[in-house]
């Protein structure tokens, strides 16, 4: 069995993890022949990869980012047809592949289902720090984000409250809160904006005078996908991302000087950016990833292709791709409604 591996998406903590579990696994004591594609698709297309053995994936686990690289390069350009895919069959015939593991999110396991539905051979690995991605309960990459926003909303509360001073931190998520969310709960912030729930501009500032009159400094988290009320579109800047798609950021830096204005309240904002996808993954990325590459090792073992290997609970389940695509999992208004009380 010859399998090849590829990431696509962002980067998020926890893929070499997944990588170098996979490996263990399919090489080690499947006795796999598993190649690992440079730069996701664009590997692909142009033939660079390298062979992934025991050696190559050596101490791994701790480390960020991906040693193989992901992009957005996409598989084929869309719409998707009969001849693209024709295209990609032969190439993975002269690359001797029985099958691929791609590893990415929501968009990735899209192209996987399309994949697997025109008969070849796939298994997903789920990653994404956005945890956007349904059929599985959390996606490595999303603990290591949160972790990181918390500290940085730590951070933001001291210097904030030194001078009383209202922070905004925005962070990443696309269209979905969960960033803002676990991160602002496990920070204490006073409000969190999230994509799923606009709200009004009059209703945010009231949460930020209310915490003034109660002698704090508040602390707002915004996700990158949020929307005032009324607003058709996020706030978006630097063009488009590699597959055509708006590139979100800067909302942060919309409502400061709005919240300042209505307010009276000196207002900062800060835009985490890339630093919640950079450095070591968590303990609980680094579990998470490693399991699902040995579960996609052992898919692959067992033919058992046109899955992916999601969290359900405690456990590690193929889960068919179309319970993983064509929806969005976002923030549930019950999660919403827990926190949204003790805003202000
Ligand atoms: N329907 C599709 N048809 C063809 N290619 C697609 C499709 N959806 C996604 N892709 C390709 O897959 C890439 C990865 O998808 P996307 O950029 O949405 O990231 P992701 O896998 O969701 O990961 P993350 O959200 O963590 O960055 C896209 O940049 C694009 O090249
Ligand atoms: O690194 P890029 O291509 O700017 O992408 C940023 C996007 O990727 C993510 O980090 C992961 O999907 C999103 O939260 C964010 O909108
Ligand atoms: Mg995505």
């Amino acid at each position: 069995m010859r399998i090849g591996v590829l990431c696509s998406g962002g980067d998020s903590p926890g893929m070499n993890a997944a990588i170098r579990g996979a490996v263990l696994r399919g090489v080690d004591v499947h006795g796999f022949e598993m190649i690992g594609f440079v730069d996701g698709w664009r590997g692909f297309h142009d033939g660079e990869f390298v062979e992934l053995d025991r050696p190559t994936v050596r101490g791994l686990s701790p480390l960020g980012g991906v040693f193989l690289g992901t992009s957005r390069v996409p598989p084929w350009e869309a719409p998707v047809t009969a001849e693209a895919i024709a295209g990609l069959t032969q190439k993975l015939d002269a690359y001797g592949l029985d099958g691929l593991m791609l590893i990415g999110g929501n968009g990735t396991q899209t192209v996987s289902s399309i994949l697997a539905e025109h008969g070849v051979n796939v298994v997903g690995l789920p990653k994404t720090i956005d945890n956007d991605l349904a059929g599985t309960d959390y996606t490595f990459g999303f603990d290591t984000a949160v972790s990181i926003a918390a500290e940085a909303i730590d951070r933001l509360r001291t210097t904030g409250d030194s001078h009383r001073r209202c922070m905004v931190l925005e962070v990443m998520g696309r269209d979905a809160g969960w960033i803002a969310l676990h991160a602002g709960m496990a920070g204490g912030a006073q409000a969190m904006l999230l994509p799923e729930f606009p709200e009004s501009l009059e209703q945010v500032c009231a949460w930020v005078a209310n915490v003034r009159d109660r002698g704090r400094s508040a602390l707002i988290v915004v996700a990158e996908g949020f929307k005032l009320e009324g607003s058709d579109d996020a706030v978006t800047r630097d063009g488009l991302d590699g597959f055509g798609r708006p590139r979100l950021g800067g909302v942060a830096d919309m409502l400061a000087p709005l919240i300042e204005e209505r307010t009276g309240i000196e207002t900062r904002s800060t835009v985490l950016g890339h630093v919640q996808r950079g450095g070591s993954p968590t303990a609980f990325d680094r579990v998470l990833a490693t399991r699902s590459g040995i579960a996609a090792a052992d898919a692959v073992l067992a033919g058992d292709w046109g899955k992916m290997a999601g969290l359900r609970g405690d456990r590690i389940e193929l889960v068919p791709f179309s319970d993983a695509v064509g929806k969005l999992k976002t923030v549930p208004e019950s999660r919403y409604a827990e926190v949204r009380l003790n805003f202000g």
